[in-house]
């Protein structure tokens, strides 16, 4: 069952430090147990300097601290509860805002030493500039509040928290806890694992059911108080500092500091035991800057012989930026929870924005009891920025988150039982020993180290199964990072072993394998065994998938041919369509024809050659009547052309005719006259020449008359030719001769 609970907010005033009380700053805010205000005389100078436009108003908060209030009262009245009740199951985060210097890292990791050996540091502490990763402790940092030699010890939140956790789970006798940590910095918006430090950088990953989680952080398993506070060392020693104005030892990345608390309760009438999980985040904000407060305390600096490089002065205003962005992102998602509705989604709030906020995903709108402590500093000079935080932490306390602790049941293993009844046993006997007064007390003693023992065996099994399961999980869920992270190139599907790890060959993100790990790398050897043949399949599958592709594609052209041959088929049926359609209108007409013919021969059922025959027979007669036809179509063409003839001819024969009876009478003529042949000629010529006759005519005629003339008048031939050729000439005047007289005309004479 979830329930909502709002964000739990606080606020933290500093004390003045030794540089502002030197400055003669003043303390301009008053506190009470949940409200803070400006103090009257303050507010009417800001009002009167125009730092304010308005009447200031009272700020409330769950709960306030003063300056004198130290980190124990904190922890006590605000974050205790968050601690303890991840024991039973429920995520929690504590985290601080405020702007840089106003006492974040104090709150959160104190100023008091974890150890001996840090404190023998202290001396050697030279807060500087770095880009670098410094082996600082917090603990050990330099405060201008006090004289190094008089350093008041005061741990800090997370101190106490593990203090605190670690008191509940020794005392407590039905549950058995493990824990885990990492520690991560997100520093110029990159992750960085400060406990595994190799300046590699981790992914933020989102799953469905996990949420958002980086991806290779760390995880280390812890088994005492002082443990853990080697880790919290060895991550503060990788964390990145630098001197700005405001403070000396500023934190310039946010870190997370991760606590995973198993619990599993220990029934003791049945093998089902309760198992509760729970992750507790510790988040100490880089503040807010302005850049004029970037540039490192120069007075501090010559004081510690620092050079201020133009270097320097880059990284801490690049790094400023980076903080101040992922700030505003977180103010940002702040402000959408605040004004989120039951009907709006967490898709409407910008968590993806920045690394920060999608880490504090859980923490902001999520399962988790959220508690922040918002740190202020309480002078005049910071009033806009006190103001901002006082304005953040205003906001933020409206969130709602959704609580539920994180509970499962579980079948522990037989030998678990065992020992469950082990330990009832032992109890009673411990009792029974304790009754019996000073006599048993050496028994009761024994059998209590015997229940220690158990308690402790039984504490070691648990955890180491529990790591153990942690293990199989990340090894399911990481399989490919694992795969890599151990494989050895040459040595086929082996892995690399512990020894090989301790031997040097130097896997990357070594986990480091318990004897029970073993169990889980066979797990892996066969889980790379199946990845394997998997491999197999897909290539296998992948090959297939390429001839199906192959085939598809012959199949493509395969189909485009066919549908070039179909084109062309209904092309060719359209046509032979055609034809059909003019084959039956032949058919039809050569039945109709073979009808006639039947018909008009009395014949019927014609075969092959029938039809040939009279076909042949058809055509012939057809040629005859085309014959016949053209024959008589000319014959009257003909007719018509020797009546034309006759109709020309007639008049020319006529005159023919006349002429010819003209020169007969001629002839008569010069018969009858005298034998003067020569004047005889003479008329004739004149005659001709007169009488003009056409060539043709005078051709025809002449020549025959002359013949005669020349055989009747001349005794000898040649005189009489002699005689024509000088005196009978053509029309045109020529002399014509005697030879081309057609003989023709000789004949028509004679008829
Ligand atoms: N409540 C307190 N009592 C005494 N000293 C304090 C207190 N709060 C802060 N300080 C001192 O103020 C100085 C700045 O504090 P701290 O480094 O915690 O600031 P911060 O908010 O973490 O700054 P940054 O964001 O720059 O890291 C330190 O020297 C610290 O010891």
């Amino acid at each position: 069952m979830s329930r909502s609970e709002n964000i739990h907010v606080s606020l933290r005033f500093r004390p003045l430090s030794n540089k502002e009380i030197e400055e003669n700053e003043s303390m301009i805010w008053s506190v009470s147990s949940t409200t803070v205000s400006l103090k009257p005389e303050w507010a009417q100078y800001l009002l009167d300097y125009k730092r304010l436009s308005r009447t200031p108003k009272t700020y409330n908060y769950n709960h306030c601290f003063s300056s004198k209030d130290q980190n124990y009262k904190v922890y006590e009245t605000v974050a205790k509860r968050v601690v303890l009740a991840s024991l039973d199951g429920y995520n929690g985060t504590l985290f601080v805002y405020g702007q840089t210097g106003s006492g974040k890292t104090y709150t959160m990791m104190g100023n008091d030493s974890c150890s001996e050996e840090t404190l023998r540091k202290k001396s050697n502490i030279t807060p500087i500039i770095n880009k670098t990763r410094r082996s600082v402790s917090p603990i050990i940092r330099n405060h201008s509040f006090t004289p190094s030699s008089e350093v008041k010890k005061d741990k800090g939140l997370l101190i106490f928290a593990l203090e605190d956790l670690f008191t509940h789970i020794k005392n407590s006798t039905d549950r058995t806890y493990c824990l885990s940590c990492s520690y991560l910095e997100i520093y110029n918006e990159q992750v960085y694992d400060l406990l595994e430090f190799n300046n590699d950088i981790l992914s933020v990953n989102e799953d469905p059911q996990k949420g958002f989680y980086v991806r290779g952080a760390s995880e280390h398993a812890i088994g005492s108080l002082e443990e853990i506070l080697k880790f919290i060392e060895k991550g503060e020693a990788n964390r990145k500092y630098a001197a700005t104005a405001m403070n000396h030892h500023s934190s310039r990345s946010h870190t997370i500091f991760k606590l995973n608390v198993t619990s599993v309760q220990i029934e003791n009438n049945d093998s089902n035991s309760i198992t509760t999980e729970s992750m507790l985040n510790f988040v100490d904000l880089a503040g807010s800057e302005r850049v004029s407060n970037l540039n490192p305390d120069v007075s501090f600096e010559a004081k510690h012989k620092q050079n201020k490089s133009k270097e320097n002065i880059e990284t801490l205003l690049n790094e400023g930026k980076h903080i101040n962005t992922s700030l505003f992102y977180l103010c940002q998602v702040i402000s959408k929870l605040s004004e989120k509705t039951s009907y709006s989604s967490d898709s409407h709030i910008p968590y993806r924005n920045s690394n920060l906020t999608k880490i504090l995903r859980s923490s902001l709108g999520g399962n988790s009891l959220t508690c922040i402590i918002c740190t202020a500093v309480p002078t005049l000079s910071q009033f806009e920025m006190s103001l901002s935080t006082l304005r953040f932490g205003g906001i933020a306390k409206t969130i709602t988150n959704n609580i539920e602790a994180n509970i499962k049941s579980n079948n522990n293993s037989e030998l678990l039982q065992v020992y469950q009844k082990d330990l009832e046993i032992l109890r009673k006997e411990l009792e029974n020993a304790q009754q019996g007064g000073k006599d048993k007390l050496d028994e009761a003693l024994g059998i209590r180290k015997k229940l220690e023992e158990r308690i402790s065996r039984l504490t070691q099994m648990l955890f180491n199964q529990s790591r153990q399961n942690h293990m199989l999980k990340s090894f399911e869920e990481n399989s490919q990072d694992f795969k890599s992270n151990f494989w050895c190139p040459g040595a086929g599907d082996l892995i690399v072993d512990i020894k090989m790890v301790s031997q040097g060959e130097k896997p990357i993100n070594v986990l480091k394998f318990d004897q029970k790990g073993i169990l889980a790398l066979e797990k892996m050897r066969t889980m790379n065994l199946d990845l394997k043949k998997k491999e197999q399949e897909i290539n296998e599958l992948k090959e297939f998938k390429q001839s199906l592709l192959d085939s598809k594609i012959n199949l493509k052209n395969d189909l485009k041919q066919a549908l070039n041959l179909c084109q062309q088929l209904s092309a060719g049926k359209e046509k032979y369509k055609e034809k059909c359609k003019k084959l039956k209108k032949k058919t039809k007409i050569f039945q109709s024809r073979l009808a006639l013919v039947e018909r008009h021969s009395g014949l019927s059922n014609l075969n092959d050659e029938q039809l040939q025959e009279l076909e042949n027979f058809f055509f012939y007669s057809l040629d005859a009547v085309k014959n016949a036809k053209f024959r008589k179509k000319y014959e009257s063409k003909l007719n018509q052309i020797q009546h034309d003839i006759v109709r020309f001819e007639s008049p020319i024969a006529n005159k023919k005719q006349k002429q010819l009876w003209g020169i007969l009478g001629l002839h008569d003529d010069l018969s009858s006259i005298s034998s003067d042949s020569e004047s005889s000629l003479d008329f004739e010529t004149s005659f001709y020449r007169n009488n003009k006759p056409d060539k043709d005519c005078y051709n025809s005629f002449a020549s025959h008359d002359i013949s005669t003339l020349i055989y009747e008048n001349f005794e000898n031939e040649d005189i009489g030719r002699n005689y024509i050729k000088n005196h009978f000439v053509s029309e045109n005047g020529d002399s014509i001769p005697l030879n081309e007289i057609p003989n023709t005309l000789l004949n028509s004479k004679r008829n």
